[in-house]
């Protein structure tokens, strides 16, 4: 399997602490994966440092088989990283929905008629259309969520980065974001503490304890995702 992306030796130090050390990980091309772990041992900031928004305190990232040495390395791969942060009421940069979604395509350089049919088209298959032109911060936490991750993937882009993605979604848009993810063929890592969410997806789980990324095993078989989810 070729590889998206892979972490040697990643360390990273807060307030004189390691919150964790000498982090080794293979993404491979078209793999999804998963990291549980408590409160606070430092999955957002992992995912943060994968992201390029965070520097590691010593170590190694090597993307696309390009070694990332700083932040203006990372630029070159911004486009082909979709990252979901933990909290969205920071990430929407306009102010309704469409104009939001349209946003991202269009500082692509996609012209606006194709910009608003390819939002149309994600909002539809995500089941928000009814959402198109309401105003993003009135919107509930759920709603949110969904919508920035409407923004993400309209770029398809060749890494998913998702923090909580399931959190704050309701049963019924919990299982399209699963059918949506599983129907996906990109390279993923997920974090989450929703076990039962991961395992219908993901063919790794990693655990972050004592510092480090343990293996966790996966207890049920492989869900098989017959509805295949046109569009993407
Ligand atoms: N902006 C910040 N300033 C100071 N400390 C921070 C900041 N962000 C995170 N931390 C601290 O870094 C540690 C790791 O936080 P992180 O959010 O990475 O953990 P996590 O494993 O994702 O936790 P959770 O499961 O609760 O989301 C925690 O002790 C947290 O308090």
């Amino acid at each position: 399997m070729s590889c998206s992306m892979n972490l040697k030796n990643i360390s990273y130090k807060k307030n004189n602490n390691y919150l964790f050390k000498n982090i080794n990980l293979n993404l491979g091309h078209k793999e999804k994966m998963a990291i549980i772990g408590q409160n606070g041992v430092g999955k957002s900031t992992l995912i943060k440092i994968i992201a390029g928004l965070e520097e590691p305190t010593n170590g190694e990232i090597t993307l696309f088989h390009n070694q990332i040495k700083n932040k203006k390395d990372f630029e070159k791969y911004r486009d082909e990283i979709g990252y979901l942060p933990q909290d969205v009421s920071n990430f929407f940069l306009c102010i309704t929905v469409i104009e939001d979604i349209m946003f991202s395509l269009l500082t692509l350089g996609v012209d606006k008629k194709e910009a608003y049919s390819k939002s149309v088209n994600i909002l539809k298959i995500l089941n928000i259309i009814h959402l198109e032109n309401r105003v993003i911060y009135e919107l509930s936490g759920g709603e949110q969520k969904i919508v920035a991750l409407a923004a993400i993937l309209v770029k398809e882009p060749k890494i998913l980065l998702l923090d909580e993605p399931t959190n704050a979604l309701d049963e019924e848009s919990e299982k399209k974001v699963l059918s949506i993810l599983n129907s996906i063929e990109k390279s993923m890592i997920i974090v989450s503490h929703h076990k039962s969410f991961i395992q219908k997806l993901v063919s790794k789980i990693y655990k972050l304890e004592d510092k480090t990324l343990k293996n966790e095993p996966i207890y049920t078989h492989f869900y098989t995702q017959h509805s295949v989810v046109h569009g993407l």
